[in-house]
């Protein structure tokens, strides 16, 4: 209670509700684990982490020691850097299977008025270090945010920005196809798309670049967000590629792009197709979906025994011309902060603290993919879906003539007297 009291002194005056500055912070916190770890005594915080992010095997999930040159690395270009590890439970049929997983979050280079080529190559400069600590480390598969090569323009609905769309092949993929080389490393790289064979039209998609710098596949966002300044549907289509599993060198592997994660039957197709990691890479601001963000993916690991791999940008991208969101709000210029934040959300309900709210980082997580098995044989999740049911209820659902099945009180509709 005496440290609570602190917090709100930071913040100016204990008496008003904490709130987050304008440097992104929580109160000075860079995320809500740190702030409570500073703010709780350790005993006290050790209960509430159990509570908040879960036990694995049984305990607290493990940090893992980052090398020396991944933090020189996160030094010298001032990004985050933390790494834990999901263990399972030993098997005596299975060896385990660990895969290391890198996110990475980043708040654009240059303002959105320098020339687009400027923006782009500083975002792929700024990029170079982080992916190097990733690679470094050891990583087997790394996600990037979404729509990593530019700023989130897609709230300006000004049609100048589709000049940062690019081809599977293009450009972003050729750069990150030699880190995948050098560091056999998986990379999932989310750009906005231009589908040169089918008249440059554009999707949001995630390219999947194989540890041997080939490219395995894409999938491309299947919701497109309807909701505050996120009116994407300006720039490119609802996906046609279904929830494709893509079968790497390191585990088989899913991305359900951003708004999708609002989805549970987004989610559930992707573990129906086998995923044991699924990516959600992401571009959300605080105001929208804070609350909703720590629980969304982790509900998702927790219902389809998989592991999710959280990804938000982070910052305030400021655009030159004003816009509205046809709320009757006034015009404003920026969408509101980027809260980072990634994490990775495992399928026994534990999961990591947050990155940071309001710097770049890097998260490497080890996960034992023998966790998610161990986890369908717990719970029996899938075993006790009933999908000849669901299924059945959906075909009704999508027919023009479908009544919802109500049984209605009588006495509702009987008439007094
Ligand atoms: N990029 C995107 O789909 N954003 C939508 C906002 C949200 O889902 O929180």
């Amino acid at each position: 209670m005496e440290k609570k009291e602190e917090v709100g002194k930071e913040n100016g005056n204990s008496e008003e509700p904490m709130q987050t500055l304008s440097d992104g912070s929580i109160c000075g916190f860079e995320s809500l684990h740190r702030l409570l770890e500073s703010s709780l005594s350790p005993s006290v915080f050790k209960e509430v982490s159990r509570l908040l992010t879960g036990m694995n095997c049984g305990k607290p999930l493990e940090p893992l020691p980052i090398i020396e040159i991944a933090k020189e690395l996160s030094s010298q270009h001032d990004f985050d850097i933390q790494a834990f590890r999901f263990n399972a439970d030993k098997e005596l049929l299975r060896e385990p299977r660990i895969v290391r997983v890198g996110l990475i979050q980043n708040s654009i280079s240059l303002p959105t008025t320098a020339p687009f080529l400027d923006q782009k190559k500083a975002i792929f400069q700024k990029l170079k270090p982080i992916i190097d600590a990733a690679g470094a480390s050891g990583v087997n598969i790394l996600c990037l945010q979404e729509a990593w090569t530019m700023p989130f323009a897609f709230c300006t609905r000004e049609k100048r920005w589709c000049e940062f769309a690019e081809p599977v092949d293009g450009e972003s993929t050729q750069f990150l196809q030699s880190f995948a080389r050098k560091y056999n490393m998986v990379i999932v790289s989310p750009i906005l798309e231009r589908d040169l064979k089918h008249g440059e039209t554009m999707w949001n998609t995630a390219v999947i670049i194989g540890n041997n710098g080939n490219i395995i596949g894409k999938h491309r966002k299947n919701h497109i967000p309807r909701v505050g300044d996120f009116n994407e549907s300006t720039y490119y289509m609802e996906g046609n590629t279904g929830h494709p599993v893509f079968e790497t060198a390191f585990g088989k592997i899913g991305v359900n792009i951003c708004y999708g994660r609002h989805h549970p039957l987004n989610w559930l197709a992707f573990g129906l197709n086998g995923a044991e990691i699924v990516f959600n890479p992401s571009a959300t601001v605080g105001e929208l979906s804070e609350p909703m963000w720590p629980i969304e993916a982790r509900n998702a690991a927790i219902a389809n025994s998989y592991f999710v791999g959280s990804i938000n940008r982070v910052g305030t991208e400021v655009f030159p011309n004003p816009f509205t969101s046809g709320d009757g709000k006034p015009a404003h210029a920026d969408f509101g902060h980027f809260y980072g934040s990634s994490h990775v959300s495992g399928p026994d309900a534990s999961c990591t603290p947050s990155l940071s709210r309001n710097k770049d980082g890097l998260l490497i997580s080890d996960m034992d993919l023998n966790l998610c098995r161990q986890l369908k044989d717990k719970w029996g999740f899938r075993m006790t879906a009933r999908y000849e049911v669901y299924a059945d209820m959906l075909s009704r659902y999508v027919k023009p003539d479908f009544e919802p099945q109500v049984i209605s009180d009588p006495l509702l509709h009987k008439n007094h007297v």
